[in-house]
């Protein structure tokens, strides 16, 4: 049997990283989507073709989780960093569907830039667990596809996640994550625009940096505190639909995410320019380190001002996505 599901990207209006040590974090699913197509073989390899990673994307064929040689197409290393969440998010797929040797062909599309603050691996993971075990003939509710895929994230960012980025994906819409304490939220239709500099971070070591940093000084562990508190002014704005006080809320999020050395001056020169232009508020979004901001752009100069600028390489409008996971296969 062959299933396809997608799931959305997501941007964070506020949290990341301090959600990490239960702080809360309401990060908002997007209309950037990855599909996940999913054909159960008559054997116990594992077939992965992604069309849309760097490079011209790749195909790659092995022998499951028992360490089976891979027969790439590309450089090993890109495979290896690739592979790790495909080839748990199977796992899980597995486990749930009690067939521990099932094999599969997976099929990649994604429109969400990878490894940019998009929540990039949320989408894969949690469309592909839900697409995998549908080919094994199992239904699993939303929820239970994001605690999976919550595992995921876990296990490859080396005991290092919250589940933010899975729950968002997993439901849609806006969500508010505190520790396991996971909720979706009312929200109203926020104009976000988001700038991409065209490059990508690697998640699990930005958030070992700022472990290490919250470990060695006391100022890092303040400023996880403080980003919870603005958090939780935050959903009073979020919940009074006040534009005005989100952004600049957004404002201060930024200056804290750049005390604890996740900015990066893209970053700052795509926050600054969507400021400049008269945006309500601007700061990364997801690990920072490179990759994507996102703003409120009310009445859409901040879109033209981050296409005008050197070193944002592509902007574009993200809708609130209201469906998280979802099948597209008709039967
Ligand atoms: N289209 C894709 N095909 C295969 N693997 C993908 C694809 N998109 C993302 N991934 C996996 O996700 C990884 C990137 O995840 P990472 O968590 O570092 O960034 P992100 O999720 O895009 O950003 P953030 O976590 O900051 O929101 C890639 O290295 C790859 O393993
Ligand atoms: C940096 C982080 O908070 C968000 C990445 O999109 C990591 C996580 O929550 O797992
Ligand atoms: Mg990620």
């Amino acid at each position: 049997m062959s299933s396809t599901s997608s799931a959305p990207g997501k941007v964070y209006l506020f949290g990341e990283h301090a959600v990490v040590y239960g702080e809360p974090a309401v990060p908002c699913a997007i209309e950037r989507r990855a599909t996940v197509t999913v054909s159960e073989r008559g054997d116990d390899r594992l077939r992965v073709s992604s069309s849309d990673l760097s490079l011209d994307g790749f195909t790659v064929e092995y022998a499951g989780s028992d360490g089976g040689k891979p027969d790439v197409d590309v450089p090993t290393p890109l495979i290896e960093a690739a592979m790790g969440y495909v080839d748990a998010a199977v796992e899980q797929a597995r486990d749930a569907a009690g067939r521990p040797d099932a094999g599969f062909d997976v099929e990649i599309e994604s429109d969400i830039p990878l490894g940019a603050g998009l929540g990039s691996s949320a989408a894969v993971v949690v469309a592909g667990i839900d697409a995998a075990t549908r080919a094994l003939g199992v239904e699993l509710d939303a929820r239970e596809v994001a605690e999976r895929a919550y595992a995921v994230e876990h296990e490859v960012q080396e005991g290092q996640a919250s589940r933010a980025d899975t729950f968002c994906s997993a439901m849609g819409g806006a969500v508010r994550v505190e520790g396991g304490d996971c909720r979706t939220l009312d929200a109203p239709a926020l104009p976000f625009v988001v700038g991409y500099d065209g490059t990508s971070h690697d998640t699990g070591a930005l958030v070992s940096g700022v472990r290490g940093l919250r470990e060695e000084y006391d100022f890092a562990a303040d400023t996880v505190e403080a980003i919870g508190d603005l958090v939780r002014r935050g959903e009073e704005a979020l919940a009074d639909g006040d534009v005005e006080e989100l952004g600049r809320l957004m404002d201060f999020n930024h200056g804290l995410l750049s005390a604890l050395g996740v900015s990066a001056r893209s970053l700052d020169t795509m926050v600054w320019a969507a400021r400049d232009a008269g945006a309500q508020g601007a700061k990364l979004t997801g690990a920072g380190g490179g990759g994507c901001i996102v703003a409120l752009d009310e009445d859409g100069d901040a879109l033209t001002a981050l296409g005008l600028t050197p070193g944002c390489e592509r902007s574009f409008r993200a809708a609130l996505a209201t469906d998280g996971v979802r099948r597209e296969d008709a039967s």
